[in-house]
């Protein structure tokens, strides 16, 4: 069992963890007998037979147990209080009467995760993903409770088990408690804007004398420094930064090139020039992002999603984000249109300069501009906000496997999406990230996939042998920090016509 007290399990930008629960180390034998063992292939994978043994909320040595046990409940108890701040500020009484039992609901909840209870079914709301939850309930989970249930799935569905609380209601099925916290995060992060902003708002031009060859080195250069933008804006996440400082923030979203240097060696399994080999050769492509937080991340993934357009790498980038509130602070429609409509009428940075408002202005301007012709686009596919892994995507969403397969490029963002696609489990840490991700990566017509992630929960995957052993030895709190990253790519088996089963 590691020590809490140890510097590296201290997070200081994360002061919420509670540390005293890693993976023990494997012995030897333990780790033979499980390579004999594992993984399952994926016709035999399921939640009850996982490729590799999965978290659940009972591993006390687990990021799981604290989540469930501590964070999950604080996480409720903030969205209570966001409804009742609503609630003070209503006066029809019909509403209030309203909104007073989705906070009963809430509590009920509330009551159900502190007790441990067994996960029942959702109630039909009317929503189209039921039928979805129920079936992955009935077959897999009856008499499960919080704590046994596999973590992610558990997890997943608490956020179901909170919309529920609204989407039973008369006014109020559309309301985010999340969304007041999110929109905070991006008007905490001025400095960071407008260091991108002043950066990219003015157009590319493209330099007629440049040879091919120069114009793809520099892409490249370009891409490469893009790309960790994209990747550390995702250590600001706001499940976890509940007690941050202002300048504990600007910290973490530095995009200066040194700062950049600096963090690339802390990517610990980095397909990074790989990446960037394959994505500067495409021409006119379609590049989809599933998204993860709303605010600075989202702003960072329109700045690097921005720059793939005008560099002419794709002339089309779709967006994935969820179609309720979920894991606090994932993107919503709302949460997109938020951001595009802030970048160009907002007024939420007290201090800017006029020079600083115009560059938001202009990239807000584009980026609508791009909504409108058709080279952006937003999607929500429920699938998203299931309790299954990416390893049942092509099964379980099989429309959603034929859109994503026509992609030259799917970037998961995050450490959620990085659970998804690898099961959730404790897999050896230096297993290569094709197999990590099952079908999604072997299914024919698998797209190329990229996980973006910085690393704040148990599963690694995809870095080399003994530097897991080291930094378990150095930083016991590395799998939690988010201080750590991975950008690792799967090639996939992009043309070959995707199969079906009946
Ligand atoms: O997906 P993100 O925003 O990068 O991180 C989500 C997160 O904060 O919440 C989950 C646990 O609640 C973990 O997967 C991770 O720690």
């Amino acid at each position: 069992m590691s020590n809490k007290n140890h510097p590296s399990a201290q997070a200081p930008r994360k002061t919420m963890l509670n540390l005293g629960n890693l993976p023990p180390k494997l012995k030897a034998a333990d780790m033979k007998q499980a390579a004999s063992q594992y993984p399952r292939t994926p016709s035999r994978v399921n939640p009850n037979q996982p490729p590799w043994p999965a978290y659940r909320g009972y591993h006390e040595y687990s990021f799981a147990h604290a989540t469930m046990g501590v964070r999950l409940p604080t996480i409720l108890g903030k969205a209570i209080d966001d409804v009742w701040k609503t609630l003070n500020q209503e006066y029809d009484e019909d509403r209030i009467v309203d909104l007073v039992n989705c906070i009963h609901r809430m509590e009920d909840l509330m009551g159900d995760l502190q007790g441990n209870s067994k996960l029942r079914p959702i109630v039909d709301d009317g929503a189209g993903d039921v039928a979805l939850w129920n079936k992955e309930i009935a077959k897999f989970f009856r008499g499960k409770d919080f704590m046994n249930a596999p973590w992610l799935f558990a997890e997943a569905y608490k956020y179901r088990r909170m919309r529920e609380c609204f989407s039973l209601s008369k006014y109020w099925v559309d309301y985010d408690v999340f969304f007041r916290q999110k929109c905070d995060t991006f008007s905490r992060s001025s400095q960071a804007v407008f260091e991108l902003s002043q950066r990219f708002s003015e157009p590319q031009k493209p330099d007629g004398n440049m040879s091919e060859e120069a114009r793809l080195e520099k892409n490249k250069l370009l891409f490469h420094e893009l790309t960790q933008v994209c990747l550390w804006g995702n250590s600001t996440d706001l499940s976890l930064l509940i007690d941050m400082t202002e300048e504990d923030i600007k910290k973490l979203q530095s995009t200066g090139g040194d700062h950049l240097a600096a963090t690339e060696k802390n990517i610990l399994g980095n397909h990074l020039t790989k990446l960037a080999e394959y994505v500067c050769k495409v021409k006119g492509g379609r590049i989809d992002f599933v998204l993860d937080n709303a605010g600075f991340e989202l702003y960072c993934d329109l700045v690097y999603a921005d720059w793939l357009i005008q560099s002419g790498i794709c002339d089309k980038v779709i967006f994935h984000g969820k179609k309720i509130p979920w894991f606090v602070s994932d993107v919503t429609k709302k949460d997109w249109d938020w951001i595009l409509n802030s970048c160009v009428y907002g007024q939420l940075f007290g201090d800017a300069t006029d020079a600083e408002v115009e560059s938001l202005r202009v990239l807000g301007h584009r980026w609508k501009q791009y909504e409108k012709e058709g080279k952006w686009k937003y999607e929500q596919h429920p699938f998203w906000c299931t309790g299954y892994t990416f390893w049942d995507l092509h099964s379980e969403a099989p429309d959603l496997f034929q859109y994503l397969s026509e992609s030259d490029l799917v970037i998961f963002k995050g450490d959620l999406n990085h659970r998804k696609l690898t099961y959730d489990c404790h897999a050896p840490l230096d297993t290569p990230f094709n197999m990590a991700i099952g079908p999604l990566a072997s299914e024919p017509g698998a797209p190329p996939v990229c996980s973006l992630r910085t690393i704040k929960s148990d599963v690694v995957v995809g870095i080399p042998p003994g530097v897991g052993d080291k930094l378990d030895e150095e930083e016991p709190g590395w799998k939690i920090s988010g201080k750590y990253a991975v950008v690792l790519l799967s090639e996939g088996r992009k043309g070959e016509a995707p199969i079906y089963q009946n």
